[in-house]
């Protein structure tokens, strides 16, 4: 009290200590209990030294080996054995070096990065990146799991705390990845609360890939045609039955890679009959004027002319599925009539650009009945665009599969890969510009988006491709040798 006015006495801010529980019960009861407690510690310590050895495997057998050698046989032994084992890895990675680096090499990698970046770290990123979370006294804390370490990249797994969401993780991405010295971070749901953690630390995609030999069979699976390889090195795919293409990309981003390595895969194909091109490239031909002959039909302008082949395709869209109806609900190489592949080089000319409103229109309407109704008939549309907003393609979503290659802002990437896949990693607006062909690659119905890098497909391989695409040339042999009649 001071005066007549009471104030309020300082909180206690002293240490209160926690007695815990089991010093409250009489000393026989605790005697009973001690040697059930000592077993229990025993057994906890039994499965953390066994997860020591699931985790750092190569060490620990590395280390004991080590050891007994020493304590056995002596230093010279040891010496000995450490040579050994260093000429064995030698010959291993001389001989098959993917084998060595999955199997050797990374898995000493992933028990070093464990070890010394995400043990130590853990603890104190996920507190100051406000992961954990305070409750009665009590700290939730994320569990760091499994970590692989792929050279380019550290997958590392975590447990989420309860009623923690992976919106939460993506948010803090940057966070994370500067945290860890990674140059970025990606987010992956594997289960309920279990997440995959992405750190980049390079670009597997930084070398162009170079196109494969032309194949001489005419089968390719049209589900699965590949044009590039990802980034975990494996073939990029990509769905053409039963899928509308959508590939976006700003000015020099690699639309045309995409666009010739698919040619590319299909040409074999496209020798036996089996798959048709037909081909609009409002630029004039810049483009697909490189190898006209794999096309049965192109048109290099954005006009009436365009616009009637546009128009016919629809027409034979209809018939065919009508035909279809009821008989079959999928294109197969069976029914005996070719799958057709529409490329339209840069759609925006066609149905946003093209001055002349009637065209404009027709263009679009025709477009739009070819990518919704075309999937069943074996009709797929490839359209490169640059811009990819609603004004220039206001039907996106009748493309099921999106390629964003590079692009300028992050509303863009969301634009083509849909809402959410840029929060989760896919950051299309970050790819180098001295990574033309690099892409995030998304198909409906596919959680995670794929980061690949398409064919390179330089001049020299179109120039393969249109001897290979060209019409066989017949010549007259003469029926009688004309010197020898004179004679
Ligand atoms: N997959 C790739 N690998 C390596 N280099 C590539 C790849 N794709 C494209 N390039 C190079 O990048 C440059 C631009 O490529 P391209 O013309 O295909 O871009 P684009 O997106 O089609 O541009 P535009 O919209 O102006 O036509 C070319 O010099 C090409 O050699």
């Amino acid at each position: 009290m001071k005066g007549h006015k009471w104030v309020d006495p300082a909180p206690f801010e002293g240490y209160r200590p926690r007695v815990p529980w089991w010093a409250y019960l009489p000393w026989w009861l605790n005697l009973i209990l001690l040697p059930i407690v000592l077993v229990w510690l025993a057994v906890r310590l039994v499965v953390r030294l066994g997860l020591v050895a699931v985790r750092y495997p190569v060490s620990v057998v590395g280390l004991l080996t080590g050891h007994l050698f020493y304590v056995h046989a002596g230093w010279l032994s040891l010496a000995l054995l450490v040579l050994s084992v260093a000429a064995a890895l030698a010959i291993w990675a001389g001989l098959h070096r993917d084998s060595f680096m999955r199997h050797g090499s990374y898995r000493l990698l992933t028990e070093w990065r464990r070890l010394t970046v995400y043990v130590p770290q853990w603890r104190t990123v996920v507190r100051l990146a406000e992961l954990t979370k305070d409750s009665r006294g009590k700290e939730y804390r994320p569990k760091l799991r499994r970590v692989r370490s792929e050279g380019w990249r550290d997958k590392v797994r975590v447990l989420m705390i309860p009623a923690q969401s992976p919106e939460q993780w993506e948010a803090r991405r940057d966070n994370l990845a500067h945290s860890f010295n990674a140059r970025s971070c990606r987010v992956r749901v594997l289960k309920p609360r279990v997440l995959e953690l992405d750190f980049i630390h390079s670009d597997p995609l930084s070398r162009p890939v170079a196109v494969p030999p032309l194949a001489q069979v005419g089968e390719v699976d049209l589900k699965r045609v590949v044009v590039g390889r990802t980034e975990t090195g494996k073939p990029w795919r990509l769905k053409l039955l039963g899928s509308q293409v959508l590939v976006v990309g700003v000015p020099g981003a690699g639309k045309g890679s995409v666009l010739w390595s698919i040619v590319w895969q299909l040409a074999p194909a496209i020798k036996a009959g089996l798959v048709r091109l037909i081909g609009i490239d409002p630029k004039g031909g810049m483009e697909l004027g490189q190898c006209p002959d794999a096309f049965e039909k192109v048109v290099y302008d954005n006009g009436p002319e365009a616009v009637a082949l546009l128009e016919e395709i629809t027409a034979e869209v209809k018939e065919r599925a009508s035909r279809y109806r009821g008989v079959r609900r999928l294109w197969a190489r069976s029914t005996g009539e070719p799958f057709t592949v529409l490329i339209v080089d840069e759609l925006a000319d066609l149905i946003a650009y093209q001055p002349d409103r009637n065209l404009r229109e027709r263009a679009t309407r025709a477009i739009q009945t070819i990518t919704s109704q075309g999937r069943a008939p074996g009709y797929a549309v490839v359209g490169l665009v640059q811009d990819p907003r609603k004004e220039v393609v206001a039907f996106r979503h009748l493309f099921t599969t999106r390629v964003a290659l590079r692009l300028d802002e992050p509303v863009q990437v969301d634009m083509v890969l849909g809402d959410g896949v840029r929060q989760r990693g896919a950051a299309a607006h970050e790819i180098s510009e001295n990574t033309p062909g690099v892409a995030w690659n998304k198909e409906d119905g596919q959680r995670e988006p794929e980061r690949a890098r398409a064919f390179n497909v330089t001049d020299a391989d179109l120039v393969e491709l249109g001897v290979y695409l060209a019409p066989a040339t017949v010549h007259e042999f003469p029926e009688r040798y004309e010197g020898r009649e004179a004679a």
